[in-house]
């Protein structure tokens, strides 16, 4: 009896100490600002936040009434501040286990992986293909706007303007950007053709917006939510998985079609599947030469599909949200759709359509603008930039996590030493982009900004802007996704004017990637004489 209350009073000293008297005195984070009462001892706060929907913004007001560093638990830090991110988002923070829950096929991918090392090693494997120079000269680039932005696209707009039918800009924009990316992973005759296919469209988006909400019990509470499941007791509707298992076996059909016509050639359209060679390649030639654990055929095949996977949920939703807010703001703007024009005509050739049969460079056979012409036209730049920067498609926290300090370089963040090992550091494009010494009346959609400002002024916003991170783990498509849009907005705009018909949908959700709330933007296209 006397001994087991001498127990319990030390098992008691040593919780209360371990998990009330350190973190509120003794800890280093002591003295960081708390987001709430509660955060120097719970996590509670900012995990209800999360769920809630409110979590962006949540840190955002307290990075407004506390400064660049707050606490959002006992080890857990948001900071709002550029010169932190050179810290955070060096190559000594790894990334939080948050990421492991993105592996597909129970097989991690680039962005799924936490370490430096297995990362650095697969992202390797990818070599130049996503840099900007390889996609700027690419003729797979070129062949894929030829035939999915100028052939593809560009009818069913002209036929919407001609006939005055408006369309949902949301599936199209979905749709255009799904093809692309699946086409230069896997080339244009084995991917997903959902600009034609209403079918597989509307079916890819129906189970898209199924899955939206879902994965937050998963994710913040995995080992709970699957002893619950053995149990019977499913904390999310249990469809939810069929659903992305669904999703996820359109990249295993593209794969198998990939591999299929290797052997047999078809006739039509084809492009070579750029991702999918140099990855497939790398990967027998990697695992060929590691004699301790040669990839079994199966495990080849699913480490291939929840890689490219990843690259098509990746590249899929982010731009066709960007795409829509730009059409969305630039919609309301007539005037500045006036001047976009202006600038588009003169591209060279102009991306004209329907192409005149007496011009020689006609786009139709290929003659399209150089894609460095269009990336260098400053208003559709500045217009892409400010859409970036107000409607991040990631405005969410991505959370790394403190290494040991070295006695040679500790780390040092926003004036505060002796960050411990282990505490999750985070930093939002939600709140960086809205810095108003930055970005005066940053809820303002302004493209002028990025035309105005002094070449001391624009490097300051670019220090702030954050729409792809930063560091070794930033997106690694963001000069594709540039490309894209900004093909894909010459495109409409040197042909067609925009005007909303309804836009009811289209406040951006609070959450780590976010589009809009619904599925909904429906444009009246009009053609320009
Ligand atoms: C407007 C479009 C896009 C935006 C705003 C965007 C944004 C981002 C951001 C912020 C990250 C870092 C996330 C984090 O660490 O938490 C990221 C990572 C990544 N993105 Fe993108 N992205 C876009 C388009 C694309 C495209 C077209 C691809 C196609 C390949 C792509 C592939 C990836 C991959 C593979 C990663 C993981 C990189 C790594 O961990 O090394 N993204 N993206």
């Amino acid at each position: 009896m006397g001994l087991s209350l001498i127990f319990g009073s030390v098992l008691l000293l040593f919780l209360s100490y371990k998990f009330v008297i350190l973190p509120l005195f003794f800890s280093p984070l002591s003295t960081i600002p708390k987001a709430h009462f509660t955060s120097h001892l719970s996590n509670g706060w900012i995990i209800l936040q999360r769920y809630r929907g409110r979590e962006n913004r949540a840190i955002h007001n307290a990075h407004q009434r506390l400064g660049p560093i707050v606490r959002l638990g006992p080890k857990a830090l948001s900071v709002n501040s550029a010169d932190a991110l050179k810290v955070i988002y060096s190559d000594r923070f790894d990334k939080d286990e948050f990421y492991a829950a993105f592996a597909n096929y129970g097989q991690p991918n680039m962005f799924s992986m936490i370490q430096r090392k297995p990362h650095a090693d697969r992202k390797r494997m990818f070599g130049s293909i996503y840099s900007k120079s390889s996609l700027q000269s690419s003729s797979v680039i070129r062949d894929l706007c030829q035939e999915l932005m100028v052939a593809r696209l560009l009818p069913i707009i002209e036929k919407s303007a001609v006939k005055g039918s408006p369309i949902n800009m949301i599936e199209y924009s979905s749709a255009v950007y799904m093809d692309f990316i699946s086409s230069f992973i896997f080339g244009v005759q084995n991917s997903a053709n959902f600009l034609y296919d209403s079918e597989a469209r509307k079916a890819w988006l129906a189970r898209r917006t199924l899955t939206k909400g879902y994965g937050f019990w998963g994710m913040e509470f995995p080992l709970l939510t699957s002893w619950l499941a053995r149990l019977g007791i499913h904390l999310e509707p249990p469809e939810i998985n069929s659903t992305w298992d669904a999703i996820k076996d359109l990249c295993l059909e593209m794969i198998q079609k990939t591999e299929k016509s290797k052997e047999d050639l078809k006739s039509g359209v084809q492009t070579k599947s750029v991702v999918y060679d140099q990855f497939f390649n790398q990967l027998s030639s990697s695992s060929d030469k590691t004699s301790l654990s040669p990839l079994s055929e199966s495990t080849r095949r699913l480490t291939v599909a929840s890689e490219l996977m990843d690259h098509i949920f990746a590249g899929t939703d982010t731009t066709s949200w960007t795409l829509a807010y730009l059409m969305h703001e630039l919609s309301h703007r007539p005037d500045l759709q006036s001047s976009l024009r202006a600038e588009l005509i003169s591209l060279c050739p102009p991306i004209l359509y329907p192409p005149s049969t007496t011009s020689q460079t006609s786009i139709m056979n290929s003659g399209l603008p150089l894609s460095r012409s269009i990336d260098s036209l400053p208003l559709l730049d500045a217009i892409l930039m400010e859409t970036l920067r107000l409607r991040p498609s990631v405005p969410g926290s991505q959370p790394r996590i403190a290494p040991p300090s070295e006695p040679s370089s500790p780390i040092s963040i926003c004036g505060y030493t002796n960050i411990p090992a282990g505490t999750r550091v985070s930093a939002q494009a939600y709140s960086l982009h809205r810095n108003t010494e930055v970005f005066p009346e940053p809820e303002l959609w302004k493209p002028e900004r990025w035309l105005g400002a002094s070449q001391v002024e624009k490097d300051e916003m670019m220090r702030w802007f954050w729409a792809f991170g930063s560091g070794g783990r930033m997106c690694i498509g963001n000069h594709l996704a540039l490309i894209e849009l900004k093909f894909v907005v010459a495109a409409i705009y040197t042909n067609y004017t925009t005007k909303i018909i309804d836009d009811k949908d289209m406040e951006q959700l609070d959450s780590y990637s976010a589009g809009p709330k619904g599925e909904k933007l429906i444009l009246q296209f009009e053609k320009v004489r």
